[in-house]
């Protein structure tokens, strides 16, 4: 089960303000990428269950976060259903992340007490997700909706924390723009998370990129 409770992770997520992702089917390789971004600071991580036995590498990846980086914390992403939810939850899951909203996945992360951030596109899906008692709203693919979006969001709704996955990149302009607007945090996969040539993960360029947005977050945060 979880090891932080669900306001543990949301604490989180407005402290940092980033919230990396990544897939791979290697277990060493995973948790070399899971270091990285602790060295580099980051203190949430979602690992997307996107692949066959996906939730094998999960569940070594949690017990290794939990004995070798226990500040870390381990969430998992591009969850569908709600026995999903349950059985990566069993694994340790300390927040789940879905592409769409659905409440068979409310139901079995609010009986666990594990936050859940559904993936939501619309004012009326935003508000369907916090009846259901969504704390952090995924604004996906945040690209495609823009700053812009959330700013228009904010206005009716200043108490909605919306973190945009999607498209969004670790340049100081593109920062800039979602914390002006009023995100919670940001998820962040293909941008952040860089391979080299060869296809092999660039653990010292990703670890560089999170120090160097971590500064960047906590000055447009204050
Ligand atoms: O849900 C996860 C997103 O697909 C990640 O998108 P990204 O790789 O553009 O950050």
């Amino acid at each position: 089960m979880a090891t932080f409770t669900r306001i543990a992770v949301a604490q989180t997520m407005n402290q940092t303000g980033l919230v990396p992702l990544f897939y791979h089917h290697d277990i060493q390789i995973a948790k070399q990428v899971v270091k990285a971004c602790y060295d580099g600071g980051a203190r949430l991580l979602e690992f997307t269950a996107r692949g066959d036995f996906a939730h094998e590498v999960f569940g070594q990846l949690s017990l290794y976060v939990r004995e070798e980086l226990p500040e870390m914390i381990l969430g998992v992403g591009s969850i569908t259903d709600a026995a999903s939810a349950s059985l990566y939850m069993s694994l340790g899951a300390n927040f789940i992340v879905t592409p769409v909203l659905r409440e068979d996945i409310a139901v079995v992360c609010n009986r666990r007490k594990v936050l859940w951030s559904p993936g939501c596109g619309s004012l009326t899906e935003i508000a369907k997700a916090e009846e259901l008692g969504c704390e952090i709203v995924k604004l996906f693919p945040g690209s495609m909706y823009g700053p812009e979006f959330v700013k228009a969001i904010k206005g009716p709704q200043p108490w909605t924390s919306i973190m945009p996955t999607g498209g969004v990149s670790p340049t100081q302009e593109n920062l800039e723009a979602w914390f002006a607007a009023g995100v919670m945090c940001v998820g962040m996969g293909s941008k952040l998370i860089h391979k080299k040539e060869n296809g092999e993960f660039n653990l010292i360029k990703i670890k560089s990129t999170i120090q160097n947005m971590l500064k960047i977050i906590k000055e447009l945060k204050t």
